[in-house]
């Protein structure tokens, strides 16, 4: 990353903290149409990953918003929402180092309400591989950007690529309900020995921490076989990916391997040159997703 939040550490004005949505409201109501609004959506625990998008808006926004907020609607049974780690006051503190300049964190309740009766469902997305892993997930994370994008209106909103069916899922969204804002997606982060960095790493014991490398190896591996051979089928790089996974004792669990079109996320037989390859597994019980394009 570029060293905005050292030159920055000494800024002045620390963001402003809005724990309500009529509170956030009031600012909003006051920017001048002429100001551009970066917004970087989260939930919080923030790292590198994070705060490369943060550092993207600041560079090209007259304004910086952030959101942190545990959005209960995209988290099925038995996942991990009650233990997602919640740290708002240290999240707050590297949000002013980085130059943000408001950040929203509602509660649930100002936000769904006792009464909350609509969602968003963009068509197809309960039946890619993350959605089939992960019910009702896509509709919880379509709903609540729709909404956070309808509080904030933002200019320009930034997403990780780590998350590469959740940046088709919002681009299809701000297309089809016609929204004025332009969705930037930032390269995925990651640890020195290609771990992407994720909120969830923290749930790693160190030595399933020394084992979760092998996630990005194997995807490596699939690029490496197709930068070989570009007529590789999905199937055989799906094998090579699977080959190197089942190689870590610690891999307990490989939910899905896939390679889909990067505009549709739909599962493709023989990928072309810029095909997404994705994954999720469990290394001892840590769900870690990663991808890369090929
Ligand atoms: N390693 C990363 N590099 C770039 N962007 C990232 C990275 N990790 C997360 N993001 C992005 O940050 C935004 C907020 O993500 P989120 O708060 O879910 O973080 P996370 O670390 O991915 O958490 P989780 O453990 O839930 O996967 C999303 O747009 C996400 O894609
Ligand atoms: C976009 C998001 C903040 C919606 O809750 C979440 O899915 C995330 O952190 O990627
Ligand atoms: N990073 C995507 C949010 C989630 O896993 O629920």
């Amino acid at each position: 990353m570029t060293s905005y939040a050292a030159t920055t550490a000494s800024r002045a004005t620390k963001p402003i903290l809005y724990s309500t949505i009529s509170s956030f409201r009031k600012f909003r109501r006051n920017v001048s149409p002429t100001q551009s609004i970066g917004f970087v959506p989260t939930m919080g625990a923030l790292h590198e990953g994070h705060l490369s998008l943060v550092e993207k808006a600041r560079h090209h926004n007259d304004i910086v918003i952030a959101s942190v907020f545990v959005n209960p609607t995209q988290f099925g049974q038995g996942e991990d929402f009650d233990k997602y780690p919640r740290q708002l006051e240290q999240d707050s503190e590297l949000l002013a180092d980085y130059g943000v300049d408001h950040i929203l964190a509602p509660s649930i309740d100002d936000m769904y309400g006792n009464h909350h009766a609509t969602v968003v469902n963009v068509k197809g997305f309960d039946n890619i591989p993350e959605g089939l892993a992960r019910p009702g997930h896509f509709q919880g994370v379509a709903t609540i950007v729709t909404k956070l994008f309808n509080i904030v209106q933002p200019t320009n909103a930034y997403f990780g690529q780590k998350d590469a069916a959740q940046c088709v899922l919002i681009q299809r969204i701000v297309e089809d309900l016609n929204m004025d804002l332009t969705v930037v997606v930032m390269d995925t982060i990651r640890e020195s020995d290609g771990l992407a960095k994720s909120s969830r790493n923290a749930y790693l014991t160190p030595i399933e921490r020394q084992a979760a490398p092998v996630v990005y190896r194997s995807l490596q591996t699939a690029k490496q076989l197709f930068d070989q051979k570009p007529n590789a089928s999905s199937a055989e790089l799906v094998a090579a990916t699977r080959s190197v996974l089942q190689s870590e004792p610690l891999v307990s669990e490989i939910q899905y391997i896939s390679i889909d079109s990067k505009d549709t996320m739909q599962p493709v037989a023989q990928p072309k040159a810029g095909a997404i390859i994705s994954l999720a597994c469990k290394v001892g019980t840590v769900r870690l997703i990663d991808n890369i394009v090929l």
